[in-house]
């Protein structure tokens, strides 16, 4: 194999909108949830090489979940991977924008191609919902249903949108924010088809993020964010478990000011359709 250097962009995403229906015995909760790529990308460079995964912001590669596959994918394959993987993270994280686990599928996919496809998109799919619920959504990418823990991915018509995020600096734990969800928090007999349509048909009043909205409660800065969106009038939405808060629409010069103030990372981006 001469050597080589791929580049490839590892998209962020959002949720538009997130419930959860209950508590399953296996101690993650069942959700529903509409996925969505944006054009906020990690730069990841694949060459031939020794296994390893380095990232811009020195992830441990024992916690790198693109390291965890590519050791399952070994094992799958009965032989040694023979790739470097370096990341340049652009993506913040602990952010609710999915930045390792699409950076997991979208390795786990390359290298699989480089290698001449020896697994199929079920055996990508079962060595990447071991690793994140995230990550089987992005080995489609676009506009997805997500159902089960979130690795039951159902793509649906792509919609094409202007969307503004706003980081404020809050690395979120997921598995916190999970573990303050209760009863109050489940929505057992949800209209998921009537919420699909409603995207579909661009309606999205109808969104919420019951997980988001218990990550407000943790972090007082996130509820700052999303009022001062509100107060700008704009629908303010919590991608995943935060910290991002996301509107659809662009950033006017108000809005760009004022998180600049306040020391919050703002993104333009549009929808991504994962090719
Ligand atoms: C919040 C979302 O990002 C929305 O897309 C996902 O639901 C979470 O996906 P993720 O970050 O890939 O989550 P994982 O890495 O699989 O799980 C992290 C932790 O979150 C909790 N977790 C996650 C997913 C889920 N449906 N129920 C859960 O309770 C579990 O405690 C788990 O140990
Ligand atoms: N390749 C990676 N990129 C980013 N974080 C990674 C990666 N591999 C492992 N991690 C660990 O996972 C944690 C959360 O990762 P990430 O930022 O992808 O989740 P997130 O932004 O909270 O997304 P979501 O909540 O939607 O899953 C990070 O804090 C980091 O410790």
């Amino acid at each position: 194999m001469s050597k080589f250097v791929i580049k490839l962009l590892s998209p962020a995403k959002v949720n538009l909108g997130l419930w959860l229906l209950g508590k399953r015995d296996d101690g993650y909760h069942e959700i529903f949830t509409i996925y969505h790529t944006v054009s906020l990308f990690d730069e990841v460079f694949i060459k031939e090489g020794p296994l390893k995964v380095e990232t811009s912001n020195n992830i441990p590669q024992e916690e790198n979940l693109v390291y965890k596959a590519l050791r399952l994918m070994e094992r799958r394959l009965g032989k040694e991977l023979e790739f470097s993987v370096y990341i340049h993270k652009n993506i913040p994280q602990g952010a609710g924008l999915g930045g390792g686990s699409s950076n997991c599928a979208l390795v786990l996919k390359a290298i699989n191609s480089l290698l001449g496809e020896p697994l199929s998109i079920e055996e990508l799919k079962e060595i990447a919902q071991s690793v994140s619920s995230d990550a089987v959504f992005f080995l489609y990418g676009g506009t997805a249903v997500g159902r089960g823990r979130g690795e039951a991915v159902e793509p649906i018509r792509h919609v094409d949108l202007k969307i503004t995020l706003i980081y404020p600096n809050l690395q979120v734990s997921t598995r916190r924010v999970y573990s303050m969800v209760s009863h109050t928090s489940l929505t057992p007999n949800l209209d998921s088809d009537k919420i699909i349509q409603s995207v579909l048909e661009g309606r999205f009043e109808v969104l919420e993020n019951r997980l988001g909205e218990l990550a407000m409660e943790l972090f007082p800065e996130m509820r700052e964010v999303y009022r001062f969106v509100e107060y700008l009038g704009y629908r303010p939405m919590i991608s995943g478990s935060g910290s991002c808060i996301f509107y659809i629409g662009e950033a006017s010069q108000e809005v760009k000011k004022g998180a600049l103030l306040r020391g919050w990372k703002l993104y333009q981006v549009r929808s991504y359709d994962g090719v």
